[in-house]
């Protein structure tokens, strides 16, 4: 397949193959020959079944995994983790259950030297922030006494006030139940709408993935890999959650996703 990279591609993936390796032997390829880009401000959403490679796909960013061919380029260049800044939001919502709320927003500040506890103008930040995600009462809590919905926020508080150059999020608003979680979209969105940070969105949801994922990549497993990328002109757009077109979208995207399946299958039986 010909791969093109566009000057304002923030993140491409470059025929990227991805192995992980173990003590006894090397399994197959957890992805191959994967390409994708993802436009400088626009959010990216990943879908596909479990096992096919999404969360590898949000490693090789992170410079966590090495790849085995092909490569990721960040804004052109090579993959740099210690050069870019990239806020990486994990399934489990990454908070250390010894630190408050506080200290766990200001963590990934705070190891890239770029907290001062008390400098008025960092402090206005983390008070905005708070007061945007309506935390501002919890600063001394620990997250065993917050709820799902409340350590969610904690945590994009925490992806946020680094502002990042790259934001990875796994399944973020996986374990809410659906009334917290499209609460949490639309504070994500009026979060992201400010930044405008260039994000990688892994989701289960179709839905999820119409109303905040401009682009939409859809995976296939064995061995994980791209299966399709539609341009979704309703992500990002609010108003258009419910309209009619929403709901044809998320229909075809259905379809789509039956029909990747069922080719999967049927390779499955021919081998
Ligand atoms: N550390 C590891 N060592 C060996 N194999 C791994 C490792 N991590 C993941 N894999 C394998 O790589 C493949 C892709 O895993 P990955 O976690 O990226 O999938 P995923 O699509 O994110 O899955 P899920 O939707 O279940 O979270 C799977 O077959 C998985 O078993």
């Amino acid at each position: 397949m010909k791969w093109h990279m566009n000057p304002t591609d923030m993140i491409a993936f470059d025929h990227l193959t991805v192995r992980y390796r173990s003590a006894e032997c090397a399994a197959a390829a957890a992805i191959a020959d994967v390409s994708l880009t993802v436009p400088q401000g626009t959010v990216c959403a990943i879908i596909g079944p479990s096992g096919c490679g999404k969360s590898t796909l949000l490693r090789a960013v992170a410079g966590l995994v090495q790849p085995e061919s092909g490569c990721v380029k960040i804004a052109g260049g090579k993959a740099d983790p210690k050069k870019y800044r990239i806020g990486f939001m994990p399934q489990n919502y990454g908070l250390l259950p010894w630190q408050t709320v506080r200290e766990n927003i200001v963590l990934g500040c705070r190891i890239r030297h770029d907290w001062h506890a008390g400098r008025e103008e960092d402090e206005a930040r983390l008070a905005r922030l708070m007061a945007a995600l309506h935390i501002e009462g919890l600063a001394t809590r620990y997250p065993h006494e917050l709820s799902g919905g409340q350590q969610q926020r904690v945590s994009l508080a925490r992806s946020f006030l680094l502002q990042p150059d790259i934001l990875l999020m796994d399944e973020p608003f996986s374990a809410l139940d659906a009334i917290t979680r499209e609460e949490m979209q639309d504070v994500f969105l009026a979060l992201w709408q400010e930044q405008h940070v260039t994000t990688l969105l892994v989701t289960h949801y179709v839905e999820e993935a119409l109303y905040l994922g401009q682009k939409i990549a859809l995976m296939a497993a064995d061995p994980g890999r791209i299966a399709r990328v539609f341009d979704n002109p309703l992500g990002g757009h609010p108003e258009q959650r419910g309209s009619r077109e929403f709901f044809e979208m998320s229909r075809a995207l259905r379809e789509e996703i039956r029909g990747i399946s069922a080719q999967h299958a049927g390779e499955g039986a021919a081998s």
